[in-house]
């Protein structure tokens, strides 16, 4: 009899579940001074959903090939989409949570699941209104931008982990940014950069002291509820505002910032990409500058900050 290894881990699960939900409950925050945005102008709930089942029982249809206690995954799938038809609430973070629940409930076996939620961001096209324009209430148009996200982990107890997100920020400063003073050595090429056009990607996330703000199921004004569109625009217009003398020294500025302004949370963090475009031609008469995109390596910078 050969030696058998031991299962230190399984999970399985269905991923990119498209969840597009008509006629959803709406929410709103309170307004804060560095966004215009205090709740979605329409009822569309789109978000992309995926769902891992940890451990348990399932153990025998890896070692076993035996799926006697095997939940399909177009099952799951099929549960999902059930559910956000009975979801009575607005937001990414309350809909994993009650998906989270119900599970559990259909599902004996099922003890531990990750569920992450990506917001299909799509916003209202401006249309006239008279003199001015309106926010569309049927024409929507999908951005290919940043969304909102989400990931918990949870157990028949409740949530064990909440972590709320940001996704996919691209943001260009043109002009306000520096790298300078760096340390050099034998293998230092990079020349210093006093006023550099600095592009960074960049995805935010944060966790709440008390993940009961982030899961309220109401459809009203979510007071202590994060809005990623809030954190989104906070994070812009630090950048906005800040000479920044690195990606770090900008993190670590948004970081601040973002906590201050939401007493709520608890840690903050952030995942950049020094995406900076490579000078190619300058015109020295006009001003005119070219850049081109920069070779494959980029640059990462990680930051957490605890409050
Ligand atoms: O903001 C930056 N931080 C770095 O650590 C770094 N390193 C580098 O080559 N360019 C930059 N830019």
């Amino acid at each position: 009899m050969t030696h058998r290894p031991t299962l230190s881990a399984i999970d399985y699960g269905k991923g990119d579940i498209g969840v597009y939900r008509f006629a959803a409950p709406t929410y709103r925050v309170p307004a804060i001074p560095e966004s215009p945005f205090t709740g979605r102008a329409h009822d569309l709930f789109a978000a992309e959903v995926g769902v891992q089942v940890l451990g348990g029982p399932f153990a025998a249809a890896y070692t076993e090939g035996d799926n006697r206690n095997v939940v399909a995954t177009d099952t799951m799938k099929n549960f999902v989409l059930k559910h956000a038809l009975a979801f009575e609430g607005a937001t990414l973070e309350a809909f994993l949570d009650s998906l989270g629940r119900a599970f559990f409930e259909a599902y004996p076996d099922m003890e531990t699941l990750r569920l992450t939620g990506r917001e299909v961001p799509f916003a209202a096209a401006p249309v006239r209104q008279g003199e001015t324009f309106v926010p569309s209430p049927v024409l929507l148009s999908r951005s290919r931008g940043d969304c909102g996200a989400a990931a918990l982990l949870v157990t028949r107890e409740g949530v064990r982990e909440l972590e709320s997100g940001r996704l996919g920020l691209q943001l260009l400063k043109t002009t306000g940014s520096s790298f300078a003073s760096f340390a050099r050595d034998a293998h230092t090429t990079l020349p210093e950069m006093h006023d550099r056009p600095l592009l960074i990607y960049l995805d935010a996330f944060w966790r709440y002291r008390d993940p009961a703000a982030a899961l309220q199921t109401g459809t009203g004004e979510l007071t202590g509820y994060v809005a990623s569109e809030q954190v989104r625009d906070l994070l812009a217009a630090t950048f906005h505002d800040v000479n920044s003398r690195s990606i770090q020294h900008l993190v670590y500025e948004m970081g601040v910032r973002l906590l201050a302004r939401f007493p709520q949370l608890r840690e903050v963090r952030f995942e950049a990409q020094n995406r900076l475009w490579d000078h190619a031609f300058s015109d020295d008469e006009t001003g005119r500058k070219v850049h081109t995109d920069p070779r494959p390596p980029y640059g990462r910078i990680g930051l957490t900050l605890t409050a």
